[in-house]
């Protein structure tokens, strides 16, 4: 193939990969937020004495992501050769993933003298069994090799395994993170996004870097060219209710009959295809903003709280949206009587 064909075809593919990957930070520097993890993974890393890992943390933080670069940095661009990435939780089990950490520990590797990189992504899906086996494991093949234990909770893991690797916590990314990654790609893929429509993607990603970047590419293709992406359209993509309907609602709740109210409430949530689910987590959102006081806070949390289990078990969702009414009214009655 020539040389103008070769570099002709890798832009195509970099064009076809989802916005997650084609722009995954390939170095430690690139990594948004966390500052005081990837200082200490990177002396780790420059004193050649890495232990083995336990990464932990809400999904699209940059666990893998991290892990990925330390390889990178490590064992430069043939990295594939010396990581083995694992999911801890396959189906087949702890034998299989025994099997396939055997064979690759203990196939030397010409070029590189130092230890090899085991990623166990979801231990914390993971039987107890299988954690006690993964822990034998570990201080089997250490002598070679170094693991890096990718998790969402740390409460699921058993103690032993958490006392084998050094821990740190990847949290929710900060705002002011996500909006510098994701400024440089709304300038790389030239995206006209509003600055409202762009406040509120940071603000519904709740700091998944992820989420930012799926939804900020979805509602990238679903403009025609030379478009601007609105807030709605954010909103619409997250498939989060809009503040704007969520204030209607509540108005027709506080001013209206049980009647207006219910039907306000109903039109919103089928017109918009709203689930109740997230109109009760937009409802806590918008009562967090208002001067209420403490009983009449804890009767709302309370009364949509239980809203929301009934839902979660199966509760009638037309029942729930007029339990929901009651909830409000009766807590606004709480809140005008004293
Ligand atoms: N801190 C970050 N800096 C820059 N990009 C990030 C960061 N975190 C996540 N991303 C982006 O989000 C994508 C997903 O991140 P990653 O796979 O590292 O998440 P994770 O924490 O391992 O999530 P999970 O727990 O779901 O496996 C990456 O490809 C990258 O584009």
């Amino acid at each position: 193939m020539d040389k103008g064909k070769k570099v002709e075809t890798v832009e195509k593919q970099e064009n076809s990969l989802p916005w997650v990957e084609k722009y995954r930070p390939t170095t430690l520097d690139e990594v948004a937020g966390h500052e005081g993890v990837i200082t200490t993974i990177k002396k780790f890393v420059e004193e050649g004495k890495l232990p083995h890992l336990l990464f932990h943390g809400p999904p699209g933080t940059g666990k893998t992501t991290t892990i990925i670069a330390v390889a990178r940095q490590i064992y430069g661009k043939n990295y594939r050769n010396m990581i083995l990435e694992l999911n801890a939780s396959d189906e087949r089990g702890i034998d299989v993933v025994r099997d396939q950490i055997k064979t690759f520990a203990s196939t030397r590797q010409i070029f590189s003298s130092g230890f090899k990189l085991v990623i166990l992504d979801e231990a914390d899906a993971m039987t107890n069994a299988a954690q006690n086996a993964l822990r034998r494991i570990i201080e089997k093949y250490s002598a070679h090799t170094r693991f890096c234990i990718l998790a969402n909770y740390t409460h699921k893991l058993n103690p032993a395994l958490l006392s084998r690797c050094t821990r740190f916590r990847f949290s929710p990314l900060k705002e002011d993170a996500i909006k510098h990654r994701l400024a440089h790609v709304i300038e790389q893929e030239s995206v006209d996004l509003s600055p409202e429509a762009f406040q509120s993607l940071l603000h519904l990603s709740s700091g998944d870097m992820r989420r930012a970047l799926n939804v900020l590419q979805a509602c990238y293709a679903s403009v025609d060219a030379g478009e601007q992406i609105s807030e709605e359209l954010v909103y619409d993509c997250v498939g989060s209710p809009r503040p704007a309907d969520i204030r209607t609602v509540l108005q027709a709740v506080l001013d209206g009959s049980w009647e207006s109210a219910l039907h306000t409430f109903s039109y919103i949530k089928q017109s918009k295809g709203l689930a109740l689910a997230d109109m009760l987590t937009a409802f806590a959102v918008e009562f967090q903003k208002l001067d209420l006081q403490n009983k009449t806070r804890i009767a709302l949390l309370d009364g949509l709280s239980e809203i929301e289990w009934r839902l979660s078990s199966g509760g009638n969702e037309s029942i729930q949206t007029s339990a929901t009414i009651g909830v409000i009214k009766q807590s606004m009655e709480l809140e005008a009587s004293s």
